[in-house]
């Protein structure tokens, strides 16, 4: 489906005032924004480029990058649910003319299996595409195989099959993209490889745990050293891997300041490590897969570990379900999924499958049956009892905060977590945040302040002089009667003025896609109407798999068959790519 705004307003800013042509015609209709017209018309002036319909289709491409795709199907564009009634330019001829272009001959515009693309994208695909296979075809790693069966039998006993398997393979060629959903045993799995290959070398191993966010690198790490505590693990195992650390993309591939997709490392200055580790994968973009690619070096094994059925990275691409899916042709034992749950109770995993697998009925049948830990609640009749659960966490989490208690405000917060679809609207963040303030308030007045004791954090830009990652959480604490922001981490909070605290937004509700990489004890999740193009099945996914103990899904049937049956589509060429032979 094909998302049109509306124009609220005559001043509405989406509108382009200086657009004419075909460009103003899908500005008005609500399809390019005034940044994809002032995109479009920039790189066509650059360029010379003076064909509307060549403007109209670099526009759609500007607009698509917005929405996460890397590249346009024109026949897709013009033929999608929302968007066909628009005065689209012939297909045959629209294509014949860009061919024809200043802009695709200066190398601007590019097409690719029937796909077009802006040169950037392109490029990085291609990269990304000959980088992995240059990296599967070389020769595989040399490992002392009859050493390696007797450190897997240890690490992996009976009950680990799974997981045995996945390690093996990992440990046998540089390249694995590792799947699975949670709790199905990843880190399990990484934490045992890391043995079985500190196990084989001759000297220290030198590891990368890496994560695109802060708090799900900081999650890896600690995820790691708790699974080699367990008694599979011998003394020598841990004394090998001690000193594991874990850091952002960024922060690994070495972030400059000023400069956003430019590192310290690459294809010339490859990282150092032996094994590099990236969690959470299905978050990165197209961008930083290129950038850590032509980083790591040919004989460091790399382990892409992800769950292909959430949704995609918030920048442009879908590399990890495009890897799984572009991979398993030509390369099939680069990819190995796990798909036995060990953590959820059954509910959660029940559910989680049938989402994966589209099934609408059997989601339906888990959200109504008696098992009250996956429960669909109607959105009137069950709004008392949403408003009174917001209320019960946040005075929990104020009386902790209130009492300088960090580690169980902290805990009151994490115990519950409101997802939303949308930032604004009736179902969105904004207003349940405001909505959760307003009954706090009317406990206690103080609450109407900025900072209030029990005000609970997310932080949406990276500081790094400060330690700060985008997606940490906190919360403010009262410590000898000054507010003080405090932010969760691994091994220790990090306490800060609440006047350094720039960044940061309140987390009564969060949006669905901030909450990626991260886990809570419960969960509800606030459907929109059924019409919301927002409303997808990896949508649904994503929210459902952040609870650990219970999900209460607010919303109508009608919403919870249109989420499993509406696909986030992200336009990509990637999996084709490297299918092709
Ligand atoms: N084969 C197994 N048998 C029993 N328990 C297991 C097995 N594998 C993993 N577990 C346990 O299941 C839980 C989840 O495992 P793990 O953390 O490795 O999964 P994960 O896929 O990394 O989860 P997530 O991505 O959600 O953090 C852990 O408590 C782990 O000890």
């Amino acid at each position: 489906m094909t998302e049109l705004f509306e124009i609220e307003e005559r001043d509405d800013h989406r509108v382009a005032r200086r657009a004419d042509g075909l460009l103003a015609t899908f500005n008005r209709a609500g399809l390019l924004t005034s940044a994809d017209v002032h995109a479009a018309t920039r790189i066509c002036a650059l360029a010379d480029e003076v064909d509307p319909e060549v403007a109209l289709a670099v526009a759609a491409l500007v607009r698509a990058a917005r929405h996460g795709s890397v590249c346009v199907d024109l026949d897709a564009l013009v033929t999608s649910e929302g968007a066909a009634d628009l005065p689209w330019p012939a297909v045959d001829s629209w294509r014949e003319r860009i061919a024809a272009s200043v802009l695709a001959a200066s190398g601007v515009l590019r097409r690719e299996g029937g796909l077009l693309y802006l040169d950037r994208f392109w490029r990085e695909e291609g990269q990304v595409r000959d980088d992995l296979w240059a990296r599967v075809a070389a020769p595989a790693p040399q490992v002392d195989e009859e050493a390696l069966a007797e450190t897997a039998d240890r690490l992996f006993p009976a009950g680990y099959d799974e997981q045995r398997t996945a390690a093996l393979a990992a440990a046998r060629q540089w390249t694995t993209v590792l799947t699975g959903g949670p709790g199905t045993g990843k880190t399990t799995t990484v934490a045992g490889l890391l043995a079985l290959l500190a196990a084989q070398s001759e000297r220290p191993l030198r590891v990368a745990l890496t994560a695109p966010t802060g708090k799900a690198s900081a999650r890896l790490q600690q995820a790691v050293e708790e699974a080699q505590a367990d008694e599979r693990f011998s003394d020598a195992d841990r004394a090998r891997l001690s000193g594991l650390s874990s850091s952002t993309l960024h922060r690994l591939l070495g972030w400059t300041p000023g400069s956003r997709n430019r590192f310290r490392h690459h294809r010339r200055n490859k990282l150092p490590h032996d094994v590099v580790v990236v969690d959470e994968t299905s978050m990165v973009s197209l961008t930083m897969m290129a950038r850590l690619l032509e980083a790591v070096r040919p004989d460091a094994r790399l382990v892409l570990v992800g769950d292909a059925d959430q949704l995609a990275s918030v920048e442009a691409g879908a590399v990890l379900a495009d890897l799984v899916q572009g991979l398993a042709g030509r390369a099939p034992g680069a990819v190995t999924g796990l798909r036995t749950t060990h953590r959820f109770g059954e509910s959660i995993g029940a559910l989680a499958e049938a989402l994966r697998q589209g099934d609408a009925d059997r989601v339906v049948e888990l959200l109504t049956d008696d098992d009250d830990r996956v429960q669909l609640v109607d959105p009137v009749v069950g709004a008392d009892a949403l408003r009174a659960r917001l209320l019960d966490h946040a005075l929990a989490t104020r009386a902790a905060a209130l009492a300088g208690d960090a580690d169980a405000a902290l805990a009151a917060m994490d115990a519950h977590r409101l997802l939303c679809a949308h930032r604004d609207g009736p179902f969105g963040v904004a207003h349940w945040n405001r909505l959760t303030e307003r009954l706090l308030a009317e406990h206690d007045p103080a609450v109407w302040q900025e900072w209030y004791a029990g005000r609970p954090l997310l932080v949406t830009s990276n500081d790094y002089g400060l330690g700060l990652y985008n997606g940490d959480t906190g919360v403010v604490v009262r410590e000898d009667d000054k507010l003080r922001g405090v932010i969760a981490g691994v091994r220790s909070h990090l306490w800060l003025a609440t006047a350094r605290l720039g960044a940061v937004e309140t987390l009564h509700a969060m949006t669905i896609h901030k909450s990626q990489g991260s886990q809570v004890a419960e969960v509800t999740l606030l459907l929109p109407p059924p019409d919301s193009p927002l409303l997808t099945r990896e949508l649904f996914y994503t929210a459902v798999t952040r609870a650990k103990e219970r999900v209460h899904v607010v919303g109508t049937a009608e919403s919870v068959v249109a989420a499993v049956e509406r696909r986030a589509q992200r336009a990509t060429g990637l999996a084709q790519r490297l299918a092709a032979d």
